[in-house]
């Protein structure tokens, strides 16, 4: 047992008592030089931080207790925070009688400064005002960005999915639901299993919209609100008076606040953002096309850290965020791919300036850690190390002409370059190698205050004294073993060797014997002491001062770091775009507002790096919308769209792209629908999810969307799938009128092209000689005729028999003839047959249906006789007429003699079903 039943006293008593204070996971409590945790959270806490843990006895019981020294409980807490867990910290502090302990902060892991990841660490707020409409804001304490942003959809559903794809994008590692969030169990559910986040329970009133307008102008200031249109009547993006967005913000600011960790101070800038700047790219989405991490949740093999070259860590932030939240608006992407081409364009310019770029520190993160005041002495060297670089930066921008002539120009120009100079120079102040605190002096060079110019040259002075004070004592007495040192207990002291000591003027105080020697100090001495006491004690209480003005200044000028910041990371992402370019002979897209996609010889970005990879083009225009990708199993047609998806998706953040042309008409959103994978483990039906996906793009998706099916309907029974496919593709062909690759080994689907208008056939192309089938990889028009399934089981190292068996089983179900069935419950063989209509086999004779002799009309595309399909169980014509009228009515023979005339591929769907209705009026029978 760890924690007590009944009442405990002490330490461990005083831990648990604060620990029902607080609804954090963990406690850890100051005791003297050490903090400790007590009872489970000892136990727990010790694993995951590799701590002994030793017994506290209290009372006559002992607990466990494990505990780290004051001055490394941070790196723990560090550690603790950001594997999701929320930490209270308690201090001690001196009272009159003795010592209280109080908590005076939680961190959790959307509050935690001391990050050195240089991902974005946000915090996110979500409320949903009523079913279709949710307000956003997302924080990141360590850069103090601030943005939020409100959701509406006419559909509920819709609303829902919207929202939770901008967490996604985000990505937070801490979410607080509002309160009627938090009680949405399909939305948790979805958080839970989709990111990473600690969900906090924020109390419920701090989302209330008349606090939380309180809260955001308090922080921000009537102004800003007011310049995004979110002050009071402004209506934001919901169009309405109220604002959901603000509720979120103004909850986010009151639990900053709230865990104490001061980290409110670095929240500077709001900033609101509308959905339709930028590509709708919903959760699945992202995650299905890989873009930060694969569909098995490795950095590595991800698009972003396929293209990533940049140099510092806020160029990692921007181009993820970038990818992340690709863009809509034609000049901003033609502008950055301008400054991508002019990078790629000259490499001993870009190669400079990356260069130049490499020994620059995370501004965004230095201003923040300034507001919060903890930054040091080091790190407002970096400050000025970093704003030193603008200038470098900007001359190898001007001095190469294409640089110069590029939006770089604009970028590198952007910042206020005589402000930076201006406070480089004021932080020209602080030395060289400073020291790691900044209480004990040493941090400032000479001339920058005059009064702590005159305590340094005192201090100089009487030190001086001091050195050389041996030498005249040496002089003065005639001892020759002699040295004045300092320690910790003695402080000052002058040393004489045994053998000496009689030499030893009456003006030497003894202060202790050693073995041998003898210490003494003097009155000159001890007063030279004290007065080096009392400057180093002045010095260091001045110095801090005028650190803390300085840091202070440099708080205040979080903006202009900021747009430094900015505009270094802008140069990184965009001179890393040209890196990947340059090396992996890229091209730049042409951009168009709207219509056709036409990319010659494009590659998969991420897949061409690791294989001899094969280029495909694509084409599709107004009048070839809907693409039907079929061809063998692994020959690449999952490739083939994701590398059209990926293609555009590069288009729309400035980037070049793996092509050798390619002309983009911007879409408004990318979706895409592929295999689950992982959803079986968390227990939900393949199929369901298959069909909330494909729900959610048939809601969303417009005419100018860009639309990825891979193998929709594959996961339920053969003729459900292939009618739930047929019914999506007329949807999104005649309705949505999305531009649409759909890759199906329904062979059915590729009759559609001869319906609809603007849909058309391409395979990828396989080569079968001699039994060996080989992969093509090219991509051309029309369908296929084959699946290869069994090739690929081949080389996929299923046995030699179940493979020459299911080459015999197919060849059957080609000629429509029955099988036998090998090893049944009797020992001989039953011979079944694959019944079309329904899709199953069913015992008996081959005799009920024909052995291997075709019914009617020729056999289907795919070789399973699709046409046939439906015919199972009709009399055959040559079967009693007059039994067949009697019982079906004088129309019965007409009506056979029209169903064996109908071309079954060559009728529209709709049209099918009209004259199946018509026919079974004209037929009399039950
Ligand atoms: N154009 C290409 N050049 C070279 N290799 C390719 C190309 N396209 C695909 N591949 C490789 O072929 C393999 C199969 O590709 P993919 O998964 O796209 O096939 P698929 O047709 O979608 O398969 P299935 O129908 O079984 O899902 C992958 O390993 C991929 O790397």
């Amino acid at each position: 047992m760890s924690r007590p039943d009944g009442e405990v006293g002490g330490i461990v008593g005083e831990f648990f008592s604060l620990k029902d204070e607080t609804d954090a996971d963990y406690l850890v409590m100051q005791v003297g030089d050490f903090y400790e945790f007590f009872g489970d959270d000892a136990e727990e806490v010790s694993d995951l931080l590799d701590l002994k843990v030793s017994q506290k006895s209290s009372h006559g019981s002992n607990y466990p207790m494990a505990g780290v020294p004051v001055d490394k409980l941070t790196p723990h807490l560090k550690q603790l925070v950001e594997r999701g867990y929320r930490v209270a910290v308690a201090d001690q502090h001196e009272t009159a009688d003795g010592h209280a302990r109080e908590i005076t902060r939680v961190v959790t892991p959307g509050t935690l400064l001391e990050t050195t990841d240089a991902d974005a660490q946000y915090l996110a707020g979500v409320v949903r005002a009523d079913d279709e409409r949710y307000g956003l804001a997302f924080a990141d304490v360590t850069t103090g960005r601030f943005s939020v942003t409100a959701v509406e959809e006419s559909d509920p559903d819709a609303a829902s999915d919207r929202a939770f794809t901008e967490l996604y994008r985000f990505d937070p590692v801490e979410i607080l639901p509002g309160p009627e969030v938090r009680n949405d169990d399909a939305f948790l559910d979805r958080v839970r299993e989709r990111t990473d986040a600690t969900l906090t329970l924020h109390r419920a009133d701090a989302f209330a919209p008349g606090r939380a307008t309180h809260e955001t102008k308090e922080q921000f200031g009537d102004e800003t609100l007011a310049s995004i249109g979110l002050a009071d009547g402004g209506t934001g993006a919901s169009g309405r008076g109220d604002r959901p967005q603000i509720q979120a913000a103004g909850a986010l600011l009151s639990y900053v606040a709230e865990t104490g960790t001061g980290v409110k101070s670095s929240m500077t800038r709001l900033q609101s953002y509308e959905g339709d700047d930028h590509v709708s790219l919903d959760a699945t989405t992202q995650r299905n096309l890989e873009l930060t991490e694969t569909m098995q949740g490795d950095r590595d093999g991800s698009l972003f850290a396929t293209i990533d070259h940049t140099a510092t860590s806020p160029g990692k932030r921007l181009l993820k965020e970038w990818l992340q939240r690709p863009r809509r608006d034609v000049p901003t992407l033609r502008q950055r791919a301008d400054g991508v081409a002019a990078f790629a364009n000259s490499a001993l310019a870009r190669e400079t300036v990356r260069e130049t770029l490499e020994g620059a520190y995370d501004l965004e993160r230095l201003a923040s850690k300034a507001a919060h005041g903890s930054a040091d002495a080091r790190d407002l060297l970096r400050v000025r190390e970093t704003l030193a670089l603008l200038p470098e930066v900007a001359d190898a921008v001007a001095s190469d002409p294409t640089l110069a002539d590029s939006p770089l120009a604009e970028v590198a120009s952007r910042p206020d370059r005589e402000a930076a100079a201006d406070l480089c120079e004021e932080l020209d102040a602080i030395v060289e190698d400073p020291p790691g605190t900044v209480t004990e002096g040493g941090l400032f060079r000479r001339g920058h205050d005059e009064e702590l110019d005159d305590l340094i040259e005192r201090h100089e002075e009487a030190e001086e004294w001091i050195a050389t004070l041996d030498d005249r004592e040496k002089r003065e007495t005639g001892i020759t073993h002699l040295q004045v040192d300092r320690n910790k207990t003695d402080g000052y002291y002058i040393q004489v060797g045994n053998s000496e000591t009689g030499k030893v003027p009456d003006r030497y105080d003894r202060l202790k014997s050693l073995k041998n020697s003898e210490r003494y100090t003097t009155d000159e001495l001890n007063e030279r002491e004290r007065q080096i006491l009392r400057l180093e004690e002045r010095r260091g209480e001045l110095e801090y001062e005028l650190f803390a003005e300085l840091r202070g200044r440099v708080a205040e000028a979080a903006d202009l770091l900021q747009s430094v910041g900015r505009a270094l990371a802008e140069l990184d992402a965009l001179a890393s775009l040209a890196v990947h370019a340059v090396e992996n002979d890229w091209v730049r897209p042409t951009l168009r507002e709207t219509g056709d996609l036409d990319i010659e010889a494009g590659r998969h970005p991420v897949v061409e790096r690791t294989t001899e990879f094969v280029p495909n083009d694509l084409r599709m225009s107004e009048d070839r919308q809907f693409l039907v990708v079929t061809g063998p199993n692994m020959s690449g047609k999952s490739t083939y769209m994701r590398q059209v998806a990926l293609i555009t998706l590069l288009a729309q953040i400035g980037s070049f792209v793996p092509a050798a042309a390619a002309e983009i008409g911007v879409v408004d959103g990318i979706y895409t629908r592929v295999g689950a994978l992982d959803e079986l483990a968390q227990g939900r039906s393949t199929f369901m999810v298959e069909m909330q996906e494909l729900s959610n793009i048939l809601h969303s998706a417009t005419d100018e969307s860009l639309v990825i099916l891979d193998e929709v309907g594959r996961g339920t029974a053969t003729y459900d799938g292939i009618s739930i496919a047929w019914a999506a593709t007329e949807y999104l062909h005649n309705e949505i009128r999305a531009k649409t690759l759909f890759a199906t080994h329904y062979h059915e689907l590729t009759t559609l092209a001869d319906h609809l208008d603007r849909v058309e056939n391409v395979h990828v192309a396989a080569d079968e000689s001699d039994g060996d089938v080989t992969f093509l990889r090219t991509v051309e028009d029309g369908p296929t005729d084959r699946s290869y399934g069994i090739h690929v089981a081949d080389l996929a190292g299923v046995p030699d028999p179940v493979v020459e068996r299911s080459q015999g089983v197919l060849e059957k179900l080609r000629a429509d003839e029955a099988i036998e069935t090998k090893g049944g419950s009797s020992g001989g063989t039953k011979q079944v047959v694959f019944d079309v209509g329904s899709g199953e086999l069913k015992s008996g004779g081959p005799e009920e249906r024909g052995t291997g002799e075709r019914q009617t009309g020729e056999r289907g595309s795919d070789g399973f006789g699709s046409e046939q399909r439906g015919t199972g169980g009709c009399p055959e014509a040559g079967a009693n007429a007059d039994a067949v009228r009697e019982k079906f009515g004088e129309d019965a023979e007409d009506v056979l003699a029209e169903i064996a005339d109908l071309s079954v591929s060559d009728t529209a769907p709709v049209e099918l079903l009209n004259r199946a209705q018509e026919w079974q009026e004209r037929l009399d029978g039950e």
